[in-house]
């Protein structure tokens, strides 16, 4: 493998520029370096930061080919600056057995541009009835270390407890989609004013927060790790809040939508805003910022979920919710997080890469930038802006809430053990 060496980069942003040089997958020195025969990556002052990870990443494969697959999805993620994610279990079939993990790892191995480890399922089928094979994912070539039935929420408490006790024995997490099926029957929108005057069945807060509240307890009682996926109310940032000081192991992530867009765009009609959990009010975005940037949030996750057009261009209650974000992600954070003051690059790093390895219980993705590790590298521009267009990213499908937007941030090259897998927008 040729030595890369990256001149003139800040590590994490911060202090002089350096070069860091790589070989054999891992970073070789960081100093001032000349090496005759290595690729350059001329820096100019750019920011380095370790590969992002996704713990919640929809790639579609298998089922729904037509809208993402391994292969579009890794490119995707590669170029917005991933090295590692997370495919959700929400598949068709749906990853609930060692077959169909082992299956998406080994696919996401093959394409060979960001490790894609497989989400496992927590009840068969998704159905909510009875436990999935947990521990022959767990110990599958996959080495499932993340189960979750996300796009539907874990409801019957017995079976959270059950699901809860069973993958602490396993040293695994439990991502909940909290969303109390009760309280969202028909639901299309986030219940408030503006729901009720465009006549959408409102989503309330507390169908969301009653789950988080619920399975904090839970999982105090059972000793064991949950973890929150898209936390969209400022209600549940109270609840973590309350749950961590208590000492309970949750953790939480935040979307880059919820971060930045907010119910306002349900006056459009266009059903390109339509996502669960929905996009929620001003004060809760606000909210949700500061609790990323105090850890009380621990991440940023994308839920990449792609859609097809006629699932998307259609009337808003027969749409299906989702929205693209692998390539937005890094943007929308410098936009909502870094431009705002409220983290800095290294914040960034720790929101993005270092945190969601831990949770997900990666242990070469998220380490520092020090000479001996791993070199999964992501290099960012800071000061450059771009233009999203959905027809652009590399997602076969195209349901970007951002089209047409002015962005900061863009992920120059990305490295995945020391191989460069997207540079300048393109794949490596
Ligand atoms: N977020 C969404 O609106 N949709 C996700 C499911 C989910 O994350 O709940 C999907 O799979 O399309
Ligand atoms: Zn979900
Ligand atoms: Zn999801």
């Amino acid at each position: 493998m040729t030595a890369v060496l990256i001149k003139g980069a800040k590590l994490y942003g911060e202090g002089d520029p350096v070069d860091v040089l790589i070989e054999d997958g891992v970073i070789a020195r960081i100093g001032t370096i000349e090496e005759a025969g290595a690729e350059v990556i001329e820096a100019n002052g750019q920011v380095l930061l370790p590969g992002f990870v996704d713990l919640h990443t929809h790639l579609r494969e298998p089922g729904r080919e037509d809208t993402e697959t391994i292969a579009t999805g890794s490119a995707a993620a590669a170029l917005g600056g991933y090295t590692a994610v997370f495919a959700m279990a929400n598949t068709d079939p749906v990853a609930d057995n060692a077959v169909i993990v082992e299956h998406v790892y080994q696919r996401g191995q093959e394409v060979g541009l960001v490790d894609v480890h497989p989400v496992g399922a927590v009840t068969v089928g998704l159905k909510g009835e009875k436990l999935a094979e947990l521990g022959t994912m767990a110990k599958s070539k996959a080495n499932v270390r993340v189960f979750s039935d996300d796009g539907l929420c874990v409801a019957d408490p017995l079976l959270m407890r059950r699901a809860l006790e069973y993958t602490n024995a396993l040293g695994a997490v439990i991502a909940q989609h909290a969303e109390e099926p009760r309280l969202t029957v028909g639901a299309q929108a986030h219940e408030g004013e503006r729901a009720s005057r465009l006549g959408y069945t409102g989503w309330p807060a507390s169908a969301e927060e009653s789950i988080v509240a619920r399975d904090c307890l839970l999982a105090e009682h059972a000793k064991a790790r949950l973890h929150v996926c898209h936390v969209s109310t400022s209600g549940t940032a109270d609840v973590l809040r309350w749950a961590k000081a208590r000492g309970t192991q949750v953790s939480a992530e935040v979307t880059p939508h919820h971060l930045l867009l907010t119910d306002s765009r349900l006056e459009t009609y266009d059903p390109i805003n339509k996502v669960n959990p929905p996009l929620r009010t001003e004060s809760d975005v606000e909210k949700l910022r500061a609790a990323l940037a105090d850890g009380t949030i621990d991440c940023v996750a994308t839920d990449h979920a792609p859609h097809a057009v006629q699932d998307k261009d259609c009337e808003w209650s027969a749409a299906r919710p989702g929205m693209l974000g692998l390539q937005t992600a890094l943007s929308i954070v410098a936009e909502t997080m870094v431009r705002t003051g409220l983290l800095d690059w290294r914040g960034v790093a720790r929101v993005m890469s270092e945190r969601p390895a831990e949770i997900g219980g990666l242990t070469d993705h998220g380490r520092p930038l020090a000479e001996g590790e791993p070199a999964n590298l992501t290099l960012v521009d800071p000061d450059a802006e771009w233009t999203v267009s959905g027809r652009e990213l590399a997602s076969i499908a195209a349901n970007t809430p951002y089209e047409g937007m002015r962005l900061p941030g863009v992920v120059t090259a990305t490295l995945l053990r020391g191989r460069i897998t997207a540079r300048e927008g393109k794949i490596g």
